[in-house]
This record gives structure tokens, C-alpha cells and sequence, in this order.
């Protein structure tokens, strides 16, 4: 960045903005009735504030979209707060640059971009985008015409679209996805969508390929799991009964910005077909509160909380035997890993979005609990592969469980719930421990009285 513009300034008097470029901020300032000045924000149909005045912004790097100079017109788009703990908006700044400005407004533009996407980070990614209507309460579409569509336009990225019409139509397509045309499919939904796109990938012809290309939610489901646990429990839209999609900018800046992360997925077997999944399998109790809730999706995530109320009253138990090969059981070193997974997290994320950071290398481990990244599906590439699917042979389909580190519950249970977390839902941390590629799947057995659950890593 040496010798680049760190400073521009067009107009003047009333009409004056000033854009500073400090080492990871960007500072945008105008004058105090600048919303009649040169530089209007314009597009007002992206932009709710579009007509109350901003006259100081300032936002990391990471939320700048693009700046460019178009013929004599300077754009700048960012996602900014007004206040700390206001939601992230899309701030629109353009303005016509004189003759004499045009060349210090282009090299500024152009090292605004250099420092706002740094090292490896690409522009303008090319997104299949699956938005699926009838998830959660049925707001999908609407966000994404009000909230989603214009961030992505913003930043310049090439978008697919397709409005899921019926069950399995992603899982469709994702099984045929063109590899080559995209850099990420983002999925405006819950996390039965995104069950289906990984199970596409399973039935695509080149299974591993398909894995690479990252998934990245767009939460509007009722659970929005994965999402929660990649970008933090702000970006959850249904706090209440109400509609409330305010942080869903951070789920888009996500998808423009983010750098891929390998996560574990499991297999299972149902009816000899086998299934990939992502996040978690349940028998029983959490099962019937999953499914016969279904008709109450309207609720958003409180038809779980009615769901668990009256599964837990209805007390019913199903014979189930069940034999896990225990990886670890000492609750305390599960947590230290944990912290210390996270730690080393946090650093490895500070560091690559600084502006001198260098590009991440291919193939490596992305620490575990990243926040704000895309999952790139792990591909399995270690494994034996089968020659028929492309994808890993399965584990353990036939282990003998009289070996040694298998222990097996054979009586009558009221649930199991296996998978990745540490979210399965915006209110409950069902597998605190658990990370991304830690290679386990946590178990959780629940007998009928609360004092015999077992919990374990397997
Ligand atoms: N147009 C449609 N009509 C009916 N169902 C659809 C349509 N498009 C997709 N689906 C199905 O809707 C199901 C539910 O979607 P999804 O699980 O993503 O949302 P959700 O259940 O509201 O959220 P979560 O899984 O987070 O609780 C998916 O299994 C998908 O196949």
C-alpha cells in the first residue's frame, strides 16, 4: 500500500466529503447537510436512511463493498452502524467528480478496494443463491428483495437465483451444479435446505469437487443452526413471535467476505440409503418435537419451545439400542480443548482480515469456531474412497461393538441426539464442546428421568 492515496476530498463548502483510509478503517465524513450535497446517497430503494443525514461514518475495511469510479460518478458502498449496537445497513455514497478530481478519485478507489479486499479475498464472487419461501415463517423473499439482493448487488457479485418451489428441487440442482461457475452457493433458508444441498453434493458426479464449492446461510429458517454457529447468535432473525431480520446484513457481508472453513459431516444409513448430514440426527423425543411441529412454522423458533413442553409431558420412551465408540469422556479436557480451539480462532481471524495479511493456504486446517466464514464441506479427501459414490467408505457400518472403547445402551430412552454444534437452534447449546473439525460426533442419551442422561463424545 505504500504511496497509495490514503486521503480524497471532493466538493466543497456545504457540498465537501472527505474519505480517509486508515490501516484497517475507512472514514467517511461530510459536511453536516450533506444529504443535499454533491454526494447524495442515493439509491434509496436499498437504503432506509437514504434521506437522514450520516454525516460521519466510520467502518472497518471488512464493510466496504466497492468503490470505483464510473465515467465522472465516484460510488462507494458500505455496510455501516449508526450506532454501536444499531443493525448493520447498506450506506450508498455517490457523487460526480470534476475533470481535475477524476484522477486522485480513481487511485483512491482503487486502494480503498486493494485494502478492503485483501490478499486472497476475491470480488465479485459468482453465488448460486437458493431462497426458499416457505422456510421459517415465510419471510425469505421479502428479506431478500429488501435485504440480501441489494448488498450483494452493491458489491458486484454475479447472482443465480433460484426460489425453491417444492422439497428436494436444491438437492436437485445441487447434484448437477456447473462446479466451474461458482465460487459459493448461499442459502437463504433454514437448515433443511442446507441438509439438501450437502446431500446434492453426495449425488453429484464428482463428489469431492462439489464439496469444496463453500455453502454459506442466509438465516430465515426456524433454526438456522448452522448459521448461528458460523456467524454468532446476533444473527438470528426471530428473537420473539415478531419479524425481525435487522442482522442479516452480517450473514450477506458473510457470503462477499468470507473465507472458507472445512467442517466434519457424518453419515447415516436409513432404509440401506445413505444420507449426509451436517449438524445433527435425532431419535424420539427431539425428532416428534422437529416434525410435529412442522405446522406451526409461522412460530419461527418458538414452535420448538411448545414442541419440547409437550413431547416432555407426553414422557414417551422408545426401545433403542445404541453402542458408541467413545473418543473422550472427561468433561473437563473437553472444555480446555474447546478454549483453546477458540483461542487460537480468534487470532487466526484477527489476522486475516488485517490488510497485509498473507493469502490462506489451499488446503490447510482453518481453525476451528471462525466466525464469519463460508463452510467448505470436509471432502473426506484422507479416506478411503468408494469406487461407486466417490465419497468416503463409511466407519463404522461394521465395527465389531464387543471391542474394547464401545460401550452400548440397550433399554427403553426417550431420545438421542447426535451431531456438531455447539447450536442446534438460536436457544439451545446442545453440544457445548463440539468443533467444526474435531472429528467426533457428541452423543446425548436421555432416559426417562432427568438424573440418568448420559452425554458423551463418540
Ligand atoms: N416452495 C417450497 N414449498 C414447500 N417446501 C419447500 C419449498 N422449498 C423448499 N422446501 C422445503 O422446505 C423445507 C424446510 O426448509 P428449512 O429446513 O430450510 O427451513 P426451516 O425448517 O424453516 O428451518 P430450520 O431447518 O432452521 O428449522 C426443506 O426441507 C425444503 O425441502
Amino acid at each position: 500500500m505504500s504511496g497509495a492515496p490514503t486521503h480524497l476530498s471532493l466538493g466543497s463548502g456545504a457540498n465537501l466529503s472527505n474519505f480517509s483510509l486508515g490501516h484497517n478503517e475507512l472514514l467517511i465524513e461530510r459536511a453536516a447537510d450533506s444529504n443535499v450535497s454533491t454526494i447524495l446517497p442515493e439509491r434509496t430503494h436499498a437504503n432506509q436512511y437514504a434521506t437522514e443525514k450520516w454525516p460521519k461514518v466510520r467502518v472497518p475495511l471488512r464493510n466496504v463493498l466497492w468503490a470505483g469510479l464510473d465515467g465522472a460518478l465516484f460510488e462507494l458502498s458500505v455496510l455501516a452502524k449508526k450506532k454501536a449496537k444499531a443493525p448493520l445497513n447498506l450506506l450508498h455514497v455517490t457523487g460526480s467528480v470534476s475533470d481535475a478530481d477524476k484522477h486522485a478519485a480513481a487511485a483512491f478507489a482503487d486502494a480503498l478496494m486493494a485494502a478492503a479486499y485483501p490478499a486472497a479475498l476475491q470480488r465479485q464472487r459468482r453465488l448460486k443463491v437458493f431462497i426458499n419461501p416457505k422456510s421459517g415463517p415465510g419471510k425469505a423473499a421479502a428479506l431478500w428483495r429488501k435485504k440480501i439482493e441489494p448488498i450483494f448487488r452493491a458489491a458486484k457479485c454475479d447472482l443465480d437465483l433460484t426460489f425453491t418451489s417444492r422439497r428436494q428441487e436444491a438437492q436437485d440442482i445441487a447434484a448437477e451444479l456447473p462446479l466451474d461457475r461458482y465460487d459459493a452457493v448461499v442459502v437463504m433458508s433454514g437448515d433443511g435446505l442446507i441438509h439438501e444441498v450437502f446431500n446434492g453434493y453426495a449425488a453429484h458426479a464428482q463428489p469431492a469437487k462439489a464439496f469444496s464449492i463453500p455453502v454459506a446461510p442466509i438465516p430465515s429458517g426456524s433454526g438456522n443452526a448452522l448459521a448461528i454457529n458460523l456467524l454468532g447468535i446476533d444473527v438470528r432473525i426471530f428473537s420473539s413471535f415478531g419479524y425481525d431480520a435487522q442482522d442479516l446484513a452480517v450473514a450477506a457481508l458473510n457470503v462477499i467476505k468470507g473465507r472458507p472453513m472445512s467442517t466434519d459431516l457424518f453419515s447415516f444409513t436409513q432404509g440401506g440409503k445413505r444420507h449426509i448430514s451436517f449438524m445433527s440426527q435425532s431419535i424420539g423425543l427431539i425428532a416428534d418435537v422437529d416434525l410435529g411441529t412442522d405446522p406451526l412454522r409461522f412460530m419461527g423458533g418458538q414452535r420448538f419451545i411448545l414442541g419440547f413442553i409437550y413431547e416432555v409431558i407426553r414422557c414417551k420412551t422408545h426401545p433403542l439400542k445404541v453402542s458408541i465408540k467413545v473418543a473422550d469422556s472427561d468433561k473437563r479436557k473437553m472444555v480446555r480443548d474447546m478454549q483453546a480451539a477458540r483461542a487460537q480462532a480468534q487470532a487466526a481471524h484477527a489476522a486475516l482480515d488485517t490488510p497485509d495479511a498473507e493469502p490462506p493456504k489451499a488446503q490447510s486446517s482453518p481453525p476451528p469456531q471462525q466466525q464469519e466464514q463460508a463452510v467448505e464441506a470436509s471432502n473426506g479427501e484422507q479416506q478411503h474412497q468408494s469406487e461407486s459414490t466417490g465419497l468416503p467408505e463409511l466407519k463404522f457400518a461394521d465395527a465389531d461393538v464387543d471391542d474394547d472403547g464401545w460401550v452400548t445402551f440397550d433399554r427403553p430412552l426417550m431420545y438421542l441426539y447426535a451431531g456438531k454444534g455447539p447450536f442446534v437452534g438460536p436457544d439451545v447449546v446442545q453440544f457445548p464442546v463440539s468443533l467444526p473439525t474435531d472429528g467426533l460426533i457428541d452423543v446425548t442419551l436421555q432416559d426417562r428421568t432427568a438424573q440418568s442422561a448420559a452425554s458423551t463424545s463418540g
